[in-house]
């Protein structure tokens, strides 16, 4: 804390910056109203005030201009209206905290230190030069984030300015007064981290801009990389620096970069809402927000049913080990790895050779476009063209054989059959179409005319005779195109490529399928993989692992869909996307800078990719020349007992350390029966509410413990748990029952792991790494006296023992 000269001094400035602050507003208030006011006006009044004339080429020029005028003029009013909208809200989030740090600094060969205050937006005095605020995402600002006193450095467009920084301090500010000043020498003071840190967890996340450390400011300004990679101890801030990033992307290139250019991949739909008030906190819009699921979906259609990634952790987490079981493991791995993708992309060159699957174009139960003449006509162009050209080039030659049969169409029975059940609507459309420039028309005359006809009651005469044969002429063509549509469309969207026999097709036997992809093997139990794969694809349904690799192939052989508009892309639980996926976001986003922020400690699915290996094969994604590595190895959630525990449960975990706030050990409560531990953890929720801890979560392994522990606990009289299953769209504050894959990112002051037996595979060890490293604050952990391999492995000073 400062002494108190130092206090009344600050205090004084921050009642200056308010005042002015409060004197900026109330100017712009009117002026915001105002120009609402008139963009409001204008947009009413657009039509009436310019001539709509168009009677000659003159008119017509001067109507155009004059509705430029007005666009250009409703344009720049708009913009202006914007920009003073965009300042007055900066002022008045800025109203109650103005700023949160301050750096003294003495660039070298100036006279005077500058005292450099920083907020979450810039705020400039009104003779335009005195910065009163800077920015926390300008270059000078960096400093503060970087150094600690003494020789500092910032980057600026024209070159790296260096200096001394004399002084860094650190505020609390609330309602405009001052709480705390500390003077911080080292990194960003630990006491405010510590306050930050100690509080409760919230159903949403907070900005961390005034406490943001060295190592993850290396991440938030990163700005060279075309892959930046991010390996980071659970809790260690990932996902904050991956929010602020995008903060600082959208700040510095504030001129060309939109917020819909920048794309989060999250790993759930209920994490969207866990990070959504992030960027609006800090005054940017929100960037889009998707899951890899929601893409596979859209990219797949309706036709298929797509399992889930959730589905699919539960199929392995509660399977027996049987060899099916075996089969469908190898088979995830196998399906995930750069091998298969290889595979996919020979099979591809294979297939511009032979055995490419069609379906016949098929029109009221016969096939007017055969399989074999599709074939014929498909490998009779130039081999050397690439496939998906190939397959775009046939779609051509089939819309142009289709309006040929649809011309022959026109004269067989069944039209005639059809014409005498069309309605009258159907020939007001024709009477139309024929009368058009004829003026009057009597149509109830003539539909009689044309229905005695079609139903030969009457003989043409004369004077209907050239009516009645163009109407039908008409007519036929208007009931064949009609059904002729569904196929054009079909075609259009390549319905005729049979995908599932495609990507079936691979899974014949060993022989075939090294023949056709290259392969130099196949993984064990290929037999068995294959079976399932077909059964699955039988119904028209595909594995999760399945989805990715079918849509690839879609798109070889369809042609490859891109996105040239997204310059930004992140991706948040990086370790649970195959390598499948990532060679796919690099496609599909051609122009796109990515952000990949995982822990290989939290691999949870058996399709993970380790990011940071030696030679990991996502270094490779763009080049080692084009990808930066960051570690991050401090973690923030947890308190130090519990990291303790946590760490010691990975085998590389030595390297992960705590941040220095102290806690309660984790401890192990060991009882008699599951109705045991729903007593107790109904006791336990109670008197963890006591204390006040508001955000609380039963950890489950899989969603039917979920259930069973939700149902127990509600008949121990706990009514304001929530269970979260996968549908659950958002997070909310309050005691949940969850299970640990859809606890991945978020964090509850208090975890209570229902049963830390239920963890017993090695392959599961990750998952209870998982569960354990979401708490704050304390962590428990239940067992009815089963073994539990990976707490029993521990030192024993790790928890306590409760019985
Ligand atoms: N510099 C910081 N200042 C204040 N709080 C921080 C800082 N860095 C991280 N935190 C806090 O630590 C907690 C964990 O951060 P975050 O969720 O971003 O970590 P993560 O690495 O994404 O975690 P996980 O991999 O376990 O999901 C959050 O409560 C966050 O606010």
């Amino acid at each position: 804390m400062v002494d108190e000269q130092n206090w009344n001094q600050e205090q004084e400035r921050l009642d200056m910056v308010t005042e002015k602050l409060k004197e900026r507003i109330a100017e712009l208030e009117p002026e915001v109203s105002g120009l609402q006011n008139q963009a409001g006006d204008i947009r009413k009044r657009f039509w009436e005030e310019v001539t709509v004339n168009t009677s000659t080429d003159e008119d017509f020029e001067e109507t155009f201009y004059s509705i430029r005028q007005q666009e250009a003029l409703l344009s720049e009013r708009e913009r202006s209206l914007r920009l003073r909208m965009q300042q007055w809200k900066s002022m008045n989030r800025l109203l109650d905290s103005p700023y949160f740090g301050r750096i003294d600094f003495h660039e070298d060969g100036l006279d005077n230190s500058e005292q450099i205050y920083i907020g979450v937006s810039s705020f400039v005095d009104s003779d335009g030069l005195n910065f009163l605020i800077y920015d926390w995402r300008t270059p000078i600002a960096s400093m503060y984030y970087d150094y600690s006193p003494g020789p500092a450095a910032y980057d600026t467009p024209g070159g790296p300015v260096s200096g001394k920084m004399e002084l860094k301090r650190q505020y609390q500010i609330r309602n405009g007064q001052l709480q705390n000043v500390f003077d911080t020498s080292l990194t960003i003071g630990d006491e405010l981290l510590q306050q930050v840190l100690g509080k409760g967890a919230d159903s949403q996340m907070k900005t961390i801009v005034a406490t943001i450390q060295k190592e993850q400011n290396t991440i938030i300004r990163d700005d060279k990389s075309r892959m930046l990679i991010v390996q980071g101890a659970a809790g260690s801030g990932k996902t904050s620096a991956a929010l602020q990033r995008v903060a600082y992307l959208l700040y510095k290139h504030r001129e060309r970069l939109k917020a819909d250019q920048i794309v989060l991949f999250s790993p759930n739909p209920m994490f969207n809402s866990y990070v959504s008030t992030v960027l609006p906190e800090l005054g940017e819009e929100n960037m889009q927000q998707t899951t890899f699921q929601e893409y596979l979906e859209h990219g797949l259609g309706t036709a298929m049913q797509i399992e889930d990634p959730f589905d699919q952790i539960e199929y392995v987490l509660t399977e027996q080990t049987t060899r099916p079981y075996e089969a469908r493991l190898n088979g995830i791995e196998y399906k995930a790895s750069p091998l298969f993708l290889q595979a996919l992309q020979h099979y591809a060159v294979w297939l511009g050779e032979k055995g490419m699957r069609f379906k016949s174009i098929r029109f009221r139960d016969r096939d007017i476009i055969t399989v074999e003449q599709m074939e014929v006509q498909f490998y009779s162009y130039d081999r050397s063209i690439r496939l998906a050209n190939r397959v775009a080039m046939l779609q051509e030659w089939l819309l142009k054989e289709l309006r040929q049969l649809e011309r022959k169409e026109r004269a067989e029975l069944w039209v005639q059959e059809e014409l005498q059940y069309l309605d009258k609507e159907q020939y007001d459309a024709v009477h139309k179409e024929l009368h058009k420039e004829r003026g009057v028309f009597d149509f109830a005359e003539q539909y009689e005319q044309v229905q005695e006809y079609v139903q030969n009651k009457r003989r043409r005469d004369e004077a209907d005779f050239d009516y009645a044969e163009q109407e039908e002429d008409l007519l036929r063509r208007m009931i064949v195109k009609e059904q002729f549509k569904p196929l054009r469309r079909s075609i259009r969207r390549m319905m005729y490529i049979d995908m599932v026999g495609l990507y079936a097709q691979l899974f014949e036997d060993k022989v075939t399928y090294m023949q056709m992809t290259n392969a130099p093997d196949v993984p064990e139990l290929w037999l068995d993989i294959c079976k399932q794969t077909k059964e699955k694809l039988g119904s028209l349904q595909l594995f999760y692992e399945d989805a990715t690799p079918f849509l690839y192939l879609k798109e070889l052989v369809e042609g490859m869909r891109t996105n040239t508009e997204v310059r930004h892309i992140f991706i948040d639980e990086g370790q649970d996307y195959s390598m499948f996926q990532y060679e796919f976001l690099k496609k599909l986003f051609p122009y796109a800078r990515m952000t990949v922020l995982g822990d290989f400690g939290q691999a949870i699915f058996t399709q993970a990719t380790e990011l940071d290996g030696v030679d990991s094969p996502l270094i490779q994604l763009y080049g080692e020349s084009d990808t930066r590595l960051i570690r991050l190895v401090r973690s923030y959630r947890s308190t130090r007992e519990i990291v303790d525990f946590t760490r010691a449960l990975l085998p590389s975990g030595k390297e992960i350390v705590p941040f220095n706030r102290g806690g309660m050990k984790p401890m192990l409560v060991k009882l008699g029966s599951k109705e045991e531990v729903s007593v107790r953890l109904a006791q336990e929720l109670a008197a963890l509410r006591a204390e006040g801890f508001s955000s609380l979560a039963v950890i489950t392994k899989t969603a039917a413990e979920s259930s069973e522990a939700y149902e127990l606990l509600t008949k121990q009289g706990e009514q304001s748990i929530r269970l979260i299953t996968k549908q659950t769209p958002t997070f909310e504050e309050g005691a949940v029952v969850i299970p640990a894959y859809l606890a991945k990112g978020v964090e509850f002051d208090a975890v209570l792991i229902y049963d830390a037996s239920a963890y017993d595979r090695e392959s599961e060890r990750k998952l209870f790494y998982t569960a354990c490293t979401r708490a704050m604050h304390r962590l428990q952990l239940y067992t009815t006296g089963k073994s539990m391999p990976f707490v029993q492995d521990l030192d024993e000073s790790l928890y306590e023992v409760s019985e």
